[in-house]
């Protein structure tokens, strides 16, 4: 029978995760099925957990809250930067190894467990989500028989029964293994009992081998608000549906942006690389995966090159995806193992930095997992050190490539210089040649505009000429017409008066004229126009 415990970093295998013996939740579905729930929803919970658990970390990084979905869970209530150990809490209780994951005995071990805590841890405890299924037939028997042992009433002890499978159901919806492989049992951790999952976590769940304590490692940057969530199965790059399959033990379906939404597709497809790559590894190193109920075919490098290449492709995909907890951590071991096997001896040495720096991010630095990164790293940096022939012929290697694109640097920045000075050659040349042009125009604007100013001046003098022309004209019509009328008036013979204009010029008709208009009697006139008439005639 599967048993009931979560999965933890900690007990992540070396070589090949595929090959980590993860215990976690399981379900007994031939167990009687009575309902699971949140009861902590109904309970008096606060962020703070007020036990006097000395175990249970209170952090200020994050609060319980109840979710739309999720019954509570873990937000965090400022932003959390990579690598910050979000909590590092103490068990409320264990269980030891020796007690087995689904006989009878483990709901009586539960039982007893549960009694030296204290009314506050005891509220704590039964304040935690449960999933009933998770008590099988035999442990429900082994509660009953174990209470008609005690004093109970036939009422009481229905009662009673209830309670205790809640209590044993509580402790396997939310116990984790503790040690290595569960070498030291498992337990409860009243602060990661409250993460709930996702297909693309932002935190790592480990167990403190030297400080005893499950940690939370934040594997990305948490925003404030963010819910802060761990991955309930160890193959996140199976298919949706059989990552649903595995999760139907904790009773819900998974709706994070990996499972559904608008990025679920492109997920998949990526996942499905990851998936095929991590196949090759798990049969290269020899450590077989899971069985899944999807057998897959995969292409097999053919050489150390393709080897080193299928690990860089499985790094950058688990990069792209999000997965960047434990998993990358051993796809950029693979990377530097095969890279050092293809030649790629200072690639390598920076896969295997990469790998402890996101180990650590994962785990702390206290905690050392067995055949860490950073064993391999320092076996890495001792052949850089020593006179190791591949560095040494990678070194030649790189100074040269180095050297060649110094060269090559050198030329650019030459060419680039040159094509510099040209242009700005050319662009001197154009704005000299667009000064020219503008003068030019100025020029010819100037020209026009004098040509027009002198076109107007002309044609106004034309016109004033015309116009003194008219009023000589006028002035000489209206003079012959005071001539006239003084003649007609003063009896002067017409034939005489029209002679006499015409023998005028203008200026003598006009001062004629003038003087006729001044003279004030008409014997004047008679004389004036007489005198006039015998100046001509003479
Ligand atoms: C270990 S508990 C996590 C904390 C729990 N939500 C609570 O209220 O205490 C596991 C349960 O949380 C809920 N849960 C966890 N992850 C979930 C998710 N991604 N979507 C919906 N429910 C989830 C499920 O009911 C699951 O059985």
């Amino acid at each position: 029978m599967p048993e009931f415990t979560f999965r933890s970093a900690q007990q992540f295998s070396a070589t090949t995760m595929d090959h980590r013996k993860m215990k976690r939740l399981s379900m007994d579905m031939d167990g009687i099925r009575i309902d699971s729930g949140h009861p902590s929803e109904a309970s008096d919970i606060t962020s703070d957990h007020d036990n006097d658990n000395d175990s249970l970390s209170t952090s200020n990084l994050f609060e319980l809250r109840l979710t739309s979905t999720k019954g509570f869970g873990l937000v965090a209530t400022k932003e959390i930067l990579r690598g910050t150990c979000v909590t590092s809490e103490l068990p409320l209780f264990t269980l030891p190894p020796t007690v087995s994951h689904n006989g009878p005995e483990r709901a009586l071990a539960i039982l007893k467990a549960l009694q030296p805590l204290t009314t506050t841890q005891l509220d704590a405890y039964t304040a935690l989500h449960y999933n009933a299924r998770s008590v099988n037939l035999p442990m429900r028997e082994a509660i009953r028989t174990h209470l008609l042992s005690k004093q109970y009433t036939e009422s009481t002890l229905e009662t009673a029964v209830k309670d205790n499978i809640i209590k044993v159901a509580i402790f396997n919806t939310n116990c984790v293994s503790t040690g290595e492989n569960s070498s030291l049992g498992s337990g409860i951790f009243l602060n990661f009992s409250r993460a709930n999952h996702s297909c693309t976590p932002n935190v790592e769940n480990c167990f403190n081998t030297v400080t005893g304590c499950e940690t939370l490692y934040a594997i990305r940057d948490i925003a404030e608000n963010e819910e802060i969530t761990v991955s309930y199965i160890d193959q996140l790059y199976l298919p949706v549906e059989e990552r649903q399959h595995a999760l139907r033990r904790w009773e819900f379906k998974c709706d994070c942006s990996a499972c559904e939404g608008p990025d679920a597709e492109e997920s998949a497809h990526r996942r499905r690389k990851i998936e095929g790559l991590t196949e090759v590894f798990a049969r290269l190193e020899k450590k077989p995966r899971p069985p899944t109920s999807s057998p897959l075919r995969v292409h097999m490098p053919k050489s150390v090159g393709e080897k080193s290449e299928f690990a860089e492709d499985l790094v950058a995909l688990l990069k792209e995806e999000g997965l960047v907890g434990m998993p990358l951590a051993y796809a950029l071991r693979w990377a530097s193992k095969y890279g050092l096997e293809a030649g790629k001896c200072l690639a390598a040495l920076e896969f295997a930095r990469q790998a402890v720096e996101v180990e650590q991010t994962c785990v702390g630095d206290v905690m050392k997992l067995p055949d860490s990164a950073e064993a391999w790293l320092n076996k890495l940096k001792g052949m850089a050190a020593s006179d190791d022939k591949r560095f040494k012929a990678e070194r030649e290697r790189a100074r040269k490539e180095q050297e060649k694109e110094r060269i090559k640097n050198e030329k650019e920045e030459a060419k680039r210089e040159k094509d510099e000075a040209k242009r700005l050659e050319k662009e001197a040349w154009q704005k000299k040649k667009a000064e020219e042009v503008s003068q030019m125009a100025l020029w010819v604007a100037e020209a026009a505009r004098s040509k027009r100013e002198r076109e107007v001046s002309e044609s106004e003098a034309k016109t004033d000429a015309k116009k003194k022309k008219e009023a000589a004209k006028t002035a000489l019509k209206k003079a012959r017409r005071v001539v006239r009328t003084s003649a007609e008036k003063t009896e002067v013979d017409d034939v005489d008066v029209e002679r006499l204009l015409a023998g005028l010029g203008a200026e003598e008709t006009m001062a004629l004229a003038e003087k006729l208009s001044e003279l004030q009697s008409e014997s004047k006139v008679w004389e004036t126009l007489h005198e006039e008439m015998a100046k001509k005639r003479y």
